[in-house]
């Protein structure tokens, strides 16, 4: 089964996350298959908007974390050229795109899942969604772009505090915070996702791609915080309190966090 599929109708790029026996967590299979997705659509010029979606009841739960920690045993100083070379390449990709990007989520949307539904330009959310960071439960700090998504939509002062509690939100306190875009019921979210995409794919394309360029134009430099992020990611990597939690959630048990 293709861990992600890419169909292009009417102008209408639909980039599908399948791996719904795994809550679509980001597995070497499923980060490759994605970027090859967005790197079709950025090269095919019949593309007017893109859809995002996922199979199952979550939306992506972020990395595979069994995945993290066999490469934690095996290849710990290569663990997280990951994040360069899928989670980095991937989030840029997709923001870069000109045409619109509309994100259709449901369930959990958590650590470079919500990176990746934050790089959309609209998120419709499934009533019972819920949105979640997860990076300081397991030892690490932030990636997939979300100092500077989550800063522009949100605040430093929201983001600081729900990276630092590890708070999960529902679809209402994200619209409410500013998160996202629209909230469905659970029964019409997908219809209004793709609806609102088919929409954009019809409309003028040329006007998008110049909202999103002067909008991007407006903020601080996504590039710059995806640095960022990679380079503080390797030595979190490395400490007991990442590798101890990523064990414990795996054992589903709670982390003994050291401090080290
Ligand atoms: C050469 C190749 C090398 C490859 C390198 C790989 C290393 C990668 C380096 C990492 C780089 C940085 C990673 C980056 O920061 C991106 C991130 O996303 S970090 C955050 C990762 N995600 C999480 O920590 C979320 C963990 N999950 C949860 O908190 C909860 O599951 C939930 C999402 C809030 C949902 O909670 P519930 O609804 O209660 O559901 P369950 O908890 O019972 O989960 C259901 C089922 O799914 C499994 N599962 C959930 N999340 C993950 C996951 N991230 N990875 C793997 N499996 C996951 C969970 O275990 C349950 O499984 P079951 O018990 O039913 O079999």
């Amino acid at each position: 089964m293709e861990s992600a599929t890419l169909t292009v109708t009417d102008g209408l790029a639909v980039l599908t996350l399948n791996r719904p026996q795994a809550a679509n967590a980001l597995d070497l299979s499923l980060k490759t298959a994605l970027l090859d997705g967005v790197r079709a659509i950025a090269a095919d010029d019949s593309v007017r908007a893109v859809l995002i979606r996922a199979e199952g009841r979550n939306f992506c739960v972020g990395q595979d974390l069994g995945e993290h920690a066999d490469a934690l045993s095996t290849t710990p100083d290569r663990a997280m050229d990951t994040v360069a070379e899928h989670y980095n390449p991937l989030i840029s990709g997709i923001a870069a795109l000109e045409v619109p990007v509309v994100a259709a989520v449901q369930g959990a949307c958590v650590g470079a899942g919500l990176g990746l539904a934050l790089a959309a330009d609209v998120v419709v959310a499934a009533e019972s969604a819920s949105f979640a960071t997860a990076f300081t439960a397991i030892g690490l700090a932030s990636d997939s772009g979300l100092t500077r998504t989550l800063v522009d939509a949100i605040g430093a002062v929201r983001t600081r505090a729900f990276i630092l509690l590890g708070t999960k939100i529902s679809a209402a306190q994200a619209q409410d915070w500013g998160l996202i875009a629209q909230v469905a019921s659970d029964d019409e979210h997908a219809a209004t996702a793709e609806a609102i995409a088919r929409r954009l794919a019809g409309g003028p394309t040329a006007a998008f791609a110049a909202v999103k360029e002067l909008v991007a134009a407006s903020l601080p430099s996504l590039e710059d915080a995806l640095e960022r992020e990679r380079v503080a990611a390797g030595p979190l990597a490395a400490t007991a309190d990442h590798r101890g939690a990523v064990e414990a959630f795996l054992a589903k048990r709670r982390p003994d966090f050291t401090g080290r």
